[in-house]
């Protein structure tokens, strides 16, 4: 950014935890933060030809990951090791690991507000959740005059990694699906198998860990940066099978709790203190799931 340079951003955490360091940059140096990650870029598309003030809202929509259809009482019953494994499935997307792990908890979403936050200026209460299973509508804007505008598409990281460099062009490109190789034509004449969107509130009970997504983003300061490293640090442990699925969010509420107590949390962070918030949020995790095991 200090070279003048453009970022076309895929690593999501970096803002997440960078963001009050990274974000006044934009303006200091000229420079624009293009982003990849799939549900920022259609935000990016939806808002092309919004002028400034015309947006009411920001609305991410989000898979539900894999148990979306399992209710957390049956969660709670089910073999640790089969959510386990479970979690590292996704119903449309094929990802890494770590995010994929997130899109089950939807910790993802949750970091994606916080991303939204910093790369769009929008304030928190103005930035919704919808759960949308089929994953073709990747986000979506809702002006001020109640006009609501989406970006569709197969679930595939090439149409967002596309413009994030051909912006302002639309250069022609043939992107099939990457699961079964149909034409995205194709969904418009898919008689009510593909042809359907649905959209409906997330259950925060279900979900935890949406809420101390948005209560870290509010905190502000290192706070993101101690849940996005202690969420990290969360899923390796989950995936070195040191604590299970439904342990994610205790270990991050948890840490948070911890970042308070041990006064933490600096509003106005040098990169420094970024870095040792990082630092930090990964320990923390770590100590807390060690409690978790005691207890049991
Ligand atoms: N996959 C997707 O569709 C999407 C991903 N993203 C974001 O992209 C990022 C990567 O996700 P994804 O591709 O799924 O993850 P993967 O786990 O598939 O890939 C991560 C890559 O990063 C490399 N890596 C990890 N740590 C370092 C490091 N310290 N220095 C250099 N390279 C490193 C890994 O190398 P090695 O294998 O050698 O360890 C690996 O090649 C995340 O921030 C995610 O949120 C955003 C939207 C969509
Ligand atoms: C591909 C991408 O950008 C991911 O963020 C993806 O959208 C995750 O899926 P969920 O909607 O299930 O979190």
């Amino acid at each position: 950014m200090k070279a003048g340079k453009d970022i076309a951003l895929a690593n999501k955490e970096t803002l997440i935890a960078g963001g009050p360091v990274i974000a006044p940059m934009f303006e200091q140096y000229g420079v624009s933060m293009l982003p990849v990650d799939s549900e920022h870029s259609a935000i990016f598309q939806c808002l092309q030809g919004i002028p400034k003030g015309g947006v009411k809202k920001i609305i991410l929509t989000g898979s539900g990951g894999t148990f979306r259809d399992v209710p957390l009482e049956e969660m709670r019953t089910m073999d640790p090791e089969v959510l386990r494994k479970r979690s590292t499935t996704h119903p449309n997307w094929d990802m890494g690991a770590k995010i994929t792990v997130d899109s089950s908890t939807m910790m993802n979403k949750g970091l994606e507000v916080i991303e939204a936050h910093w790369l769009y200026g929008v304030d928190y209460d103005d930035i919704e959740i919808s759960i949308h299973p089929q994953s073709i509508v990747h986000s979506a804007v809702e002006c001020q005059d109640t006009a609501v505008i989406m970006q569709m598409g197969w679930p595939d990281m090439r149409l967002p990694i596309l413009y994030a460099l051909s912006h302002p062009a639309r250069v022609p490109a043939d992107l099939p699906n990457p699961r079964d190789g149909r034409d995205f034509g194709d969904w418009w004449k898919g008689e009510g198998k593909d042809g359907k969107l649905t959209f409906s509130k997330p259950d925060l009970e279900k979900y935890p860990c949406i809420g101390l997504a948005y209560k870290a983003g509010r905190r502000g300061g290192t706070m993101p940066a101690i849940l996005s490293a202690a969420n990290e640090q969360a899923v390796e442990l989950l995936l070195t099978k040191v604590i299970d699925f439904l342990d994610i969010s205790v270990v991050l509420e948890k840490a948070m709790d911890m970042a308070e107590a041990e006064n933490k949390v600096v509003l106005e962070p040098t990169l420094e203190d970024i870095v040792e918030a990082d630092r930090w949020g990964r320990e923390a995790a770590t100590l807390v799931s060690k409690t978790l095991k005691t207890a049991a």
